[in-house]
């Protein structure tokens, strides 16, 4: 049975030997990133078709063969792939909004993200809660860096400023303003060239050991 790597996190308040569950990014199997890619198209032109019953009929044929395919190589959490590796575009989630040219510092950190038809709301708008989606992951993945003790969304507040479109490359930045105690609070905003969509204040709070 294989074991899911622990590793020994510190803090400032005296949790310094707490084991949190954190392990190791997952090997990337060659191929895998063009599954997701593949997945995400598959996403976007599903919500962007229109079929017949015929070509209906063919497409949930296909989808159920590959979902048997993949039926045997279903794992555990701590050994799943998607979702979990930062080498990865959208770190290899089809459900994430595509974020990718991602660069920090300590205190900031910027990218670039293309939300597809898949999140459309209305209107050639992204969806309401794709937004908070978005800012959950890109601040979440910071407030989580450095070899912090995993730390979960407390609160998201999301300012609407402007319609979000999609299939066009947005821009994101998200800044570390500063931790107290168990607290990390982040900030973010995502622009469309000059113009901004949303705005984000984040919480997120350092888990306490053995707190799920
Ligand atoms: C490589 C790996 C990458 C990992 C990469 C991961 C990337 C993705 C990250 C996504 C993260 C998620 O989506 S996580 C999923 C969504 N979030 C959740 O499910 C969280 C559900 N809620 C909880 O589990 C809990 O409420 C917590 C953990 C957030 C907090 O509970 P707690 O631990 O008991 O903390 P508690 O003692 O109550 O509060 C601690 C301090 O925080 C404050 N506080 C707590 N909640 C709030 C709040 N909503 N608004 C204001 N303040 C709050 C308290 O006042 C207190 O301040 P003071 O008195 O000390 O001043």
């Amino acid at each position: 049975m294989e074991q899911a790597t622990m590793a020994t996190v510190s803090d400032g308040e005296g949790l310094s030997s707490c084991r949190q569950n954190r392990r190791q990014p997952p090997a990337v199997p060659t191929g895998y990133a063009e599954m997701i890619e593949a997945v995400r198209l598959l996403q976007d032109r599903i919500a962007a078709a229109a079929p017949d019953e015929e070509l209906i009929a063919a497409v949930t044929r296909d989808l159920t063969h590959a979902a048997e395919l993949l039926a045997p190589a279903e794992r555990e959490e701590a050994f799943r792939i998607s979702g979990f590796s930062e080498e990865l575009p959208g770190n290899g989630s089809a459900l994430i909004p595509l974020v990718w040219d991602v660069v920090s510092d300590a205190s900031v950190r910027r990218g670039r993200v293309r939300f597809g038809s898949f999140h459309l709301g209305e209107n050639g708008a992204a969806h309401g809660g794709t937004i908070p989606l978005l800012f959950d992951e890109v601040l979440g993945r910071f407030a989580n860096s450095d070899g912090r003790a995993s730390a979960r969304t407390a609160y998201l507040h999301v300012d609407y400023r402007s319609v979000t479109p999609v299939e066009k490359d947005l821009e994101f930045v998200v800044r570390f303003e500063r931790e107290e105690g168990r607290k990390r609070y982040m900030t973010g905003a995502l622009r469309d060239g000059e113009r901004v969509c949303a705005e984000v204040e984040g919480l997120f709070v350092q888990l306490r050991p053995g707190q799920p």
